[in-house]
């Protein structure tokens, strides 16, 4: 597996600064369309079973306005399938979700879902989505994503994130080792959750990894230094890496 590694800009958090007023602005779709122009190679947008960001309108603009390839997040909920079946996005994330979190706290656990995500799964490929699972750097469950037939699995990155500089060793292995043995597998490894400037490059620099998403931190960013410099830099740092 080889290949530029592709950056997935994250929209969701445009959408919470507007929810916070209910008003029409920012509008997360004018985001996309300019972290396109900036140079993502995709977009990302999360419509939770709560809409407390991305709304249902968000992915119907993103899906008619977007020139880039739209990846969904969303729950394995027969809600949520319905809204990716008629939408039909280059891509599908399936996460993990619970009502009261304040953001994704960690992997899919595919294994223990084996049989409820097992038509989810066929039924998004067939409408000719690209299926990826949301998980935790861990061989148990990309032993069940390949098992479902996932072309794609995205580790997820927050428990690095979070750590200590001085303390990531052993996490980011355990991501590595990962992304080597789902290569190995025959299924790609995309890698987010938390990235900022200051610990991408570990992530950025395992060779099998082909996309990062990223999000909360360079629509924060932009607040200071405005979104097209900010994707500029979180590009440039990721091309440094490898
Ligand atoms: C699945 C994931 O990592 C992203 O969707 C990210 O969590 C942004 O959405 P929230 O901040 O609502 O969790
Ligand atoms: N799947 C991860 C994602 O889309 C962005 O996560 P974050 O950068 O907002 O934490």
């Amino acid at each position: 597996m080889n290949g530029k590694l592709r950056l997935g800009v994250n929209i969701d958090h445009v959408a919470t600064v507007r929810n916070a007023r209910g008003s029409g602005y920012p509008d997360p779709v004018r985001a996309a369309l300019l972290a396109a122009e900036a140079g993502a190679d995709g977009i990302t947008a999360h419509l939770r079973e709560d809409r407390r960001h991305i709304t249902d309108d968000d992915i119907a603009r993103l899906s008619a306005e977007l020139t880039v390839p739209l990846n969904l997040e969303m729950a394995a909920t027969g809600e949520m399938l319905a809204i990716a079946l008629r939408h039909r996005p280059h891509a599908v994330c399936i996460v993990p979700e619970k009502r009261e979190e304040r953001t994704t706290e960690g992997g899919l656990d595919v294994a223990g879902h084996f049989d409820h995500l097992a038509p989810m799964v066929a039924r998004l490929r067939e409408n000719g989505s690209r299926v990826s699972l949301f998980i935790e750097p861990d061989a148990r469950q990309i032993d069940a994503a390949l098992r479902l037939g996932a072309p794609v699995v995205e580790f997820h990155t927050g428990r690095y994130c979070e750590l200590a500089e001085t303390d990531r060793a052993a996490e980011l292995r355990r991501i590595a080792d990962a992304a080597a043995l789902a290569a190995k597998a025959g299924i790609e490894p995309h890698a987010g959750h938390g990235l900022t400037f200051d610990n991408v490059i570990p992530i950025a620099a395992i060779p099998q990894v082909m996309e990062l998403n990223i999000g909360h931190f360079l629509i924060g960013e932009a607040i200071f230094d405005g979104l097209v410099p900010v994707i500029r830099r979180m590009r440039a740092l990721m091309d440094a890496a490898r």
